[in-house]
Parts: C-alpha cells; structure tokens; sequence
C-alpha cells in the first residue's frame, strides 16, 4: 500500500506514536476506500482515539505519513481540518443555545456565505428530524437529539470525511438503530467516509464495509466482519443434557470446548451447518444421549474480538 492511493479517503503509512515509553501506535498501515464506514475496533486505552486526534490534525504523530482526503496530515493540517468533520465524545453542542442557533453558529465560524447559512441550517434540521425542537434550548433534549445535533453541526461544512468516536454510547436501542441509519443515509446520498471507532461490535457489525482490530499499538486484523468471523472462527454448538448420566457420558466421549455443569451444557466446536448438525446428531443417536436442548452459535465479532485481544467484550466494558 502506498500513501497516495486516489481512491482512498484516508491512506496512512507506519504511523508512530509514543508517550515516554508507552508506545500506543507501533506503525500503523491502513488504506480507507472513499465513500465507505470503516470502524476501528480495541479495547480500553488500545489508542483509538489517538489515531483519530492524529488524523484529524490535533496531536502529531512521532512518525509515519498519512493523508486525509488527498491532503498529506503533517504539510496541509488547514486543507485536512476543511475536509473533515469530528464528532466525539465530547460534544460541540452549547445547551444554552437553541438547536439552530447552535447550527447557525457553527455556519458562521465556517464563513459560509451568508444567504447559505439558514437555508443549510434549514435543511440539515430537517434532515436530522430537529425542526420541531428547533427553537428550544439544546439542554431540553435528549440524548439522541443531542447527537443528531451534534452530527448535524458537524456537517454544516460538508465535509467529506467524518470521524466518529463513539457515536451511540450512552443511547437507548432506538435512538441507536436511528443514528445508523443516518449514518447509512450520509453514505448513501453524499458519498462521505465515515471512520468509526465504537466499543460496540453489533454497531460495527451492522454498519462496517470493513473494520480493523487495534490491540497493543498494532492492526491484528483486518477486513470486512464476516472475513474477521471466518478467520477466528469460533462457532459452537451448545448441548444442554438430560439427566447427570447422559451429561457425564458425553463430556468423555465429545470434543468439548467447554462446559457448564450446573447446567449440564456441554460446548462442542462446529458452524452450526447441516453437514457439522447432522455428524453431531448421529453420534449422539450413536450413544444414545438424551439431549434436551441443542442451540447454535454462529461465530459473531465478540468471538472474533475475544481471539485477537484476549478479553471477552463484556470484560472491557466491566473496565470503563
Ligand atoms: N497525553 C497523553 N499522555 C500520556 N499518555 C496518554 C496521553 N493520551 C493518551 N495516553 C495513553 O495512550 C493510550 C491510548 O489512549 P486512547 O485514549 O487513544 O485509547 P482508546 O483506544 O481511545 O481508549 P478508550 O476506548 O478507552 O477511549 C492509553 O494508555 C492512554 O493512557
């Protein structure tokens, strides 16, 4: 990969970063397609968001190159920060102020031309469902509001990379499932590139072209979710046992990944496709072992985030 691929919104080349000794980018490689939804992936402190205040120009990285939307990071920061939006966990939004004046102000301090200005504000309201909420103060609104918002201030500019940090933490399902799909929708119509980085692995899951796994400064992996779930694998079959009897039995004579006595659930690797269910269905018939319950578990991204990193997902978030 070079750094200067044309169709890629964001190239970047043996990125370093260090703090004394800490180092939390060990030389990183990426190549993002225009008009795609990347998610970057890692646990707590992996350096997510350090690659993403290096990208979008507020800290320099020690080492490596990387251009953002055509423009090289460390020679062109002002012609990056034009081509880019943030949103992060820290939000642009004043609460003081309505929905659309905090849109307006985003627009003057962007000198858009001035009859520009409330006909964008208009639109991006009505875009983002705000128009009815326009006119009171942004502390009245909830949390998915507050986001649609903020997004919405961060496309005043039109930018045509957008880098999101987190963008669903803290919101209900719905307002969730909502935020996707404007993001989808900001794809879609506008051909924008989205960088993500979420905790969430259903989110990437559901939203990624591809995505990448941060873990001790280095990309461990890398592609689209269902390459990520086929390299780890991880797929199991669960079988829940009758009696005591039957559960011994089959914890001897079945290769058992793991297992719950109490519940007397014994895991088996295996896809869960026809060819795998039925070898496992008649060696079970073959030992005559009563199964009360068989269930399937397709290899999904906590699997895969749980081979890459070592920690299951839930002990991540347990961390923050
Ligand atoms: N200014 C700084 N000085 C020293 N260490 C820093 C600084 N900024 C970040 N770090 C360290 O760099 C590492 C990566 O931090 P970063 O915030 O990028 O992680 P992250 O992947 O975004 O984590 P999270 O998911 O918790 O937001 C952490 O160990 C952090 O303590």
């Amino acid at each position: 990969m070079t750094a200067t691929s044309g169709r890629s919104a964001l190239a970047m080349n043996a990125v370093r970063k260090a703090y004394g000794d800490h180092v939390v980018l060990g030389g990183i490689d990426l190549d993002i397609p225009a008009g795609s939804i990347f998610a970057l992936l890692g646990p707590n402190g992996a350096g997510k968001t350090t690659l993403v205040r290096i990208l979008s120009t507020l800290i320099r990285a020690d080492a490596g190159e990387m251009r953002v939307a055509g423009h090289d990071v460390v020679r062109e920061p002002d012609a990056v920060r034009a081509a880019i939006g943030v949103t992060g966990q820290f939000s642009a939004v004043d609460g003081l102020l309505t929905g659309e004046e905090n849109l307006l102000l985003m627009a003057d301090l962007l000198r858009l031309p001035r009859p520009e200005r409330r006909r964008r504000c208009a639109e991006l309201l009505r875009r983002f469902d705000l128009v009815r909420a326009a006119g009171n103060p942004a502390i009245t609104y909830s949390g998915g509001m507050r986001r649609r918002l903020d997004l919405a201030m961060t496309l005043v500019g039109r930018p045509r990379v957008i880098f999101l940090d987190e963008p669903t933490t803290g919101l209900d399902p719905r307002s969730r499932r909502t935020m996707w799909e404007i993001i989808r929708e900001l794809v879609a119509a506008d051909g924008v590139t989205i960088f993500l980085t979420t905790q969430y692995l259903e989110e990437a899951d559901r939203l990624a072209d591809r995505l990448a796994v941060l873990h001790e400064g280095r990309l461990v992996a890398q592609g689209t979710a269902a390459e990520l779930k086929r390299q780890v694998g991880g797929g199991h079959i669960a079988l829940r046992f009758a009696d005591a009897r039957g559960y011994d039995h089959a914890a001897r004579t079945l290769d058992v990944v793991s297992r719950d006595d109490e519940e007397r659930t014994l895991r088996i690797a295996g896809r869960g496709d026809v060819r795998s269910l039925r070898e496992v269905l008649d060696r079970l018939d073959r030992e005559h072992l009563a199964v009360d319950e068989l269930r399937v578990h397709a290899p999904d991204l906590d699997d895969v985030f749980l081979a890459l990193t070592g920690n299951p997902v839930a002990e991540q978030e347990k961390a923050r």
